[in-house]
């Protein structure tokens, strides 16, 4: 029974002095709360007498720093939306287009049926999707909705943006700039797709990460041509290398490289001519440039070539990707004029033919608007 008293009362006593703390606790949680809010109001209202209190000087800090800290966050928040509302923005006629099509497709249906991937299609035949991806697609899709055991015509919509999201190659999609060399760009494709514009671009993009960069005119074939680059060469100031109009563009790599070395550049990017009209004129061209580059820096010294591919211009561009890629080894992709179409499906086909990544894409005009390619971003801007 004494236990049991004893054993009573020294609960009672443990129970009473944990009140005790938790309320001594509570007090100065309160204490700390009102100095916070003094010290945070005398910072906005810039209260000098308090500022000065040696004996607030810590908290004064510390509030100070979480003001800072949650700034960044935010400013960092809105960084983040505003780069996503905006390529969103640039992507709206795709969205808006074959995205908008295909989400009033799945949600205007009842049931799933055979006859809704018929459907289905011929409306990414019709926009431009190609016919053997659009095979694709609708296989894998079909195969999915069964293995997820999808009911609602409706709910296939979301498993779409998944198929065609595992189309996109993700693996060697960013151009990494090495620190100890010089970084060759080749840039190729035919003329109009907005290669001067994404050099251009380019330019500026590696400017503005304190690289130093050289261009080199190698399509001789148009005076035009190099007078548009060197247009863009001044604008950013940086250096270029040109000869005179039907020089020999081997020559003019040539001299860029050696230029490059000299003046200890960071990036080499080379514009070529792409006549397509000639498969074997290009590939003599482009072997040749290739042999001088090797030359310069080593047989198996890695270097960029990128094709450049107009994205309005559905299957003709897969085409050009095509043939590019017998002629000569490419690296990846640049796909422009992505704000301007509505079929926004190239992207797909190219990367799932070609098993090769899309490193940027160009969604303008302007000198901001070449991103860095990124497959999630991508989706998530055309599929609402
Ligand atoms: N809307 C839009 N226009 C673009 C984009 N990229 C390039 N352009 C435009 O496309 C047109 C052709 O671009 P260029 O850079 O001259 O093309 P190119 O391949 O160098 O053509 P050539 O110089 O003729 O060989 C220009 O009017 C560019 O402003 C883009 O991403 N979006």
């Amino acid at each position: 029974m004494f236990k049991k008293f004893f054993k009573g009362s020294k609960k009672k006593n443990m129970v009473e002095k944990k009140e005790e703390v938790n309320k001594k606790e509570e007090s100065e949680k309160f204490q700390s709360n009102i100095e916070n809010k003094k010290v945070e109001n005398a910072i906005k209202e810039e209260k000098v007498d308090i500022l000065k209190d040696e004996s607030l000087k810590e908290k004064i800090e510390e509030v100070k720093k979480e003001e800072v800290k949650k700034e960044e966050l935010e400013e960092k928040k809105t960084e983040k939306k505003g780069f996503f509302t905006s390529l969103k923005e640039k992507l709206t006629k795709s969205r808006e287009g074959l995205f908008g099509k295909l989400k009033n497709f799945f949600s205007g249906r009842s049931v799933i049926d055979d006859e809704m991937y018929e459907d289905l299609e011929e409306l990414l035949i019709q926009s431009d999707i190609g016919f053997d991806m659009t095979l694709k697609i609708v296989e894998n899709l079909e195969k999915e909705v069964k293995t997820r055991g999808i009911k609602e015509a409706e709910k296939v919509y979301d498993v779409l943006k998944d198929v065609l999201e595992r189309f996109l190659i993700r693996e060697n999609n960013k151009i990494e700039l090495k620190e100890d060399r010089l970084n060759i760009i080749l840039v190729v494709g035919v003329n109009g797709v907005g290669k001067t514009t994404t050099i251009g671009k380019m330019i500026s993009k590696f400017k503005s990460e304190g690289k130093k960069v050289i261009i080199g005119a190698a399509d001789t074939f148009r005076a035009a041509a190099i007078e548009q680059l060197e247009e863009w060469a001044i604008r950013s100031e940086v250096d270029i290398v040109k000869h005179s109009q039907g020089a020999d563009p081997g020559a003019v790599v040539f001299d860029t490289l050696k230029a490059a070395k000299s003046r200890n550049m960071d990036v080499a990017i080379i514009d070529t001519a792409g006549r397509l009209h000639n498969k074997k004129n290009l590939m003599d061209e482009l072997s040749k440039i290739n042999k001088i580059i090797k030359k310069e820096i080593g047989e198996n010294e890695p270097y960029e070539t990128l094709l450049v591919i107009d994205g309005t211009t559905g299957q003709n561009g897969l085409t050009q990707a095509r043939v590019f890629n017998e002629v000569t080894k490419l690296t990846g992709f640049v796909i422009t004029k992505l704000d301007g179409t509505a079929k926004g499906g190239i992207i797909f086909a190219i990367s799932e033919e070609l098993k090769k990544p899309v490193k940027f894409i160009g969604v303008g005009e302007g000198i901001e608007d070449l991103r860095e390619f990124d497959a999630d971003e991508f989706i998530n801007a055309i599929f609402e």
